[in-house]
């Protein structure tokens, strides 16, 4: 799977990618009420734009995303001077207030998130099968702090092809309710073409239940 989003970028096999901004996260960030200055974490981040307006948020941005490839793009097609360096395995590229780890998101782990409050996920949980999901929607739990908030849009479709995957509400539910508290947002148009719905999410983390210690 992962050599095949590798290649994929190699060829340039990349209509996930767009070429503006989210117009869900343009619309919704805002209401989730999350503080300037907080960090937001991007999975599965490849080349998008939606960074870029987080950070005119007054958010930094630490995105993680398995191809070099993409990395390099983003930014090449970004302005200002691009810092390099290792850390915990991945190789960091920085630019301003963004850091793009570069590897695979399931090798990031808790030590490396320290300062993350909250995230954004658009096309990364969709993005992967069905039996990965249960494993992204778990550790992302792992990296978002009690209370913090995250926006995730999810997407379905008529047929049974992927990625991307057809997720609807249930899913979500089975995915997430153990951890988060879930708030749907929106439901997009469906697109005649390719028969895809996308719909929005605030999520936002439990803390410890009581009695735990
Ligand atoms: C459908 S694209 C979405 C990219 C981005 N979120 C967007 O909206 O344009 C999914 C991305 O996840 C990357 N990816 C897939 N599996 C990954 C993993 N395990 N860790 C990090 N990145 C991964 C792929 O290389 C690809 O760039």
């Amino acid at each position: 799977m992962q050599e095949d989003w590798l290649k994929r970028w190699q060829d340039g096999r990349i209509g996930f990618h767009r070429d503006s901004v989210h117009p869900l996260l343009v619309q919704h960030w805002s209401g989730l009420q999350v503080p300037e200055g907080n960090k937001v974490l991007v999975p599965l981040c490849g080349k998008t734009l939606d960074m870029r307006w987080l950070t005119e948020q007054h958010h930094p941005v630490l995105g993680i995303e398995l191809s070099e490839q993409a990395i390099e793009q983003f930014v090449a097609e970004g302005d200002g001077e691009v810092t390099r360096y290792r850390q915990a395995g991945f190789g960091v590229s920085r630019q301003g207030s963004i850091e793009l780890w570069c590897g695979d998101f399931f090798h990031f782990h808790i030590e490396q998130a320290a300062e993350i409050e909250a995230f954004y996920d658009r096309a990364a949980l969709i993005a992967l099968p069905e039996a990965t999901r249960q494993r992204y929607a778990f550790h992302l739990a792992q990296l978002i702090p009690p209370g913090g908030k995250g926006l995730l849009i999810t997407l379905t479709r008529r047929d049974a092809g992927g990625p991307p995957f057809h997720v609807d509400a249930d899913e979500v539910q089975r995915l997430f309710a153990a951890n988060f508290s879930i708030t749907h947002l929106e439901d997009g148009e469906c697109n005649a073409d390719d028969g895809f719905k996308e719909s929005c999410w605030a999520l936002e983390r439990r803390g410890p239940s009581p009695g735990h210690n």
